[in-house]
C-alpha cells in the first residue's frame, strides 16, 4: 500500500537519510526500530511531507502507486488530510490549550470529512464510550485530561477518520508502563477489527514484538534489516541487528 523506494534526504549538504527502502503492507502493523538519530522520524517527515525547509526528498513515496514527492504541495495537504493520521509521542502538544475537547476533536475528525456537528457528536458519542472514555470530556481542556486520556482521544480521531494509514511515532514514550499496554491493545485492536494499516516508529523492541508484523531496522540513516518480525527478531541477519537485540534481551 505505502512503498518507500530510494528515499533520501538531503539537508545543508548532510545527507540525513540515504537509499531508504521499505513497503507498509495494507492491513498490517509495520514497525520501523533503531537507536536515537537513526533516522526515523526523518522517514516519516518525508512520508508526511513536512520536512524542514531547506531540505530535499528524492526517490519515491508510493501510496498505491502515486508518488507523494511529485505531488504538489496543496496535494500533499489533502492526501494528510483524506487519508493520514499521526498519533505523536505527546499528546498534549498535539491539542491547543485554549479550546475545549470537543472543538479539537472535531476539528480532527468531523470537520476533515465534512460533517455537521450533530453527526460528529452521535459518532464521537459512540467512540468514546467504546474506549471508555465519557462524553463528558468533550466539555473539559486539555490540561483537565491526564497523558493516557489524551493519547486515547487520539486513538478516538483515528476510528472515526478511519485512515488509510495510521502513523504512531513514538506514541506510548510519555506514558507510564500500565498505560503503555493499554494503549498499544487499543492500536492493536484497530489494526484487528479496522484492518487499519499502521506505521509504529518506536525505539522500545518489546512494544515493536508485541504489537507489529513486520520490522524495519534503521541505522545512522540506511535500512539495515526488513521482514517479518518474528524472522528478524528470531534470526537477525545483519550486525547492527544482532547487537540491538543482544542488548535488549
Ligand atoms: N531539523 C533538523 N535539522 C538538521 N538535522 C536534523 C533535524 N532533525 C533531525 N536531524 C538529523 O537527522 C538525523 C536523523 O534524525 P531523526 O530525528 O530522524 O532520528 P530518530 O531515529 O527519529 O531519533 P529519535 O529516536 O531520537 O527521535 C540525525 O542525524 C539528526 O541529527
Amino acid at each position: 500500500m505505502l512503498s518507500i523506494d530510494k528515499l533520501s534526504v538531503e539537508l545543508n549538504g548532510k545527507q540525513l537519510i540515504k537509499h531508504v527502502t521499505f513497503t507498509v503492507p495494507k492491513g498490517r502493523i509495520t514497525s520501523i526500530i533503531g537507536e536515537s538519530g537513526s533516522g526515523k522520524s526523518m522517514t516519516v517527515s518525508a512520508i508526511l511531507g513536512l520536512l524542514p525547509v531547506h531540505a530535499h526528498a528524492s526517490g519515491g513515496i508510493f501510496l498505491n502507486e502515486k508518488n507523494l514527492l511529485e505531488m504538489s504541495l496543496k496535494e500533499r495537504v489533502e492526501l494528510r488530510k483524506m487519508h493520514f493520521f499521526t498519533i505523536f509521542q505527546d499528546a498534549a502538544n498535539s491539542f491547543s490549550p485554549s479550546k475545549k475537547m470537543k472543538h479539537q476533536l472535531f476539528l480532527l475528525t468531523g470537520h476533515k470529512r465534512g460533517h455537521t456537528k450533530v453527526t460528529f457528536y452521535q459518532k464521537m458519542r459512540l467512540i468514546l464510550q467504546d474506549l471508555d472514555l465519557t462524553e463528558e470530556i468533550m466539555e473539559r481542556y486539555p490540561f483537565e485530561l491526564s497523558g493516557g486520556m489524551l493519547q486515547r482521544c487520539m486513538i478516538a480521531c483515528a476510528l472515526y477518520i478511519e485512515p488509510e494509514l495510521l502513523i504512531a511515532d513514538e506514541p506510548t514514550s510519555a506514558l507510564d508502563m500500565l498505560i503503555q499496554k493499554d494503549f498499544m491493545d487499543l492500536l492493536k485492536k484497530l489494526n484487528d477489527e479496522k484492518g487499519t494499516t499502521i506505521l509504529l516508529i518506536t525505539h522500545d523492541l518489546d512494544i515493536a514484538v508485541s504489537a507489529a508484523h513486520s520490522v524495519v531496522v534503521m541505522k545512522k540513516g540506511v535500512v539495515v534489516e526488513t521482514g517479518q518480525i518474528s524472522d528478524v527478531f528470531e534470526m537477525p541477519k545483519h550486525p547492527y541487528t544482532k547487537l540491538l537485540l543482544a542488548n535488549h534481551f
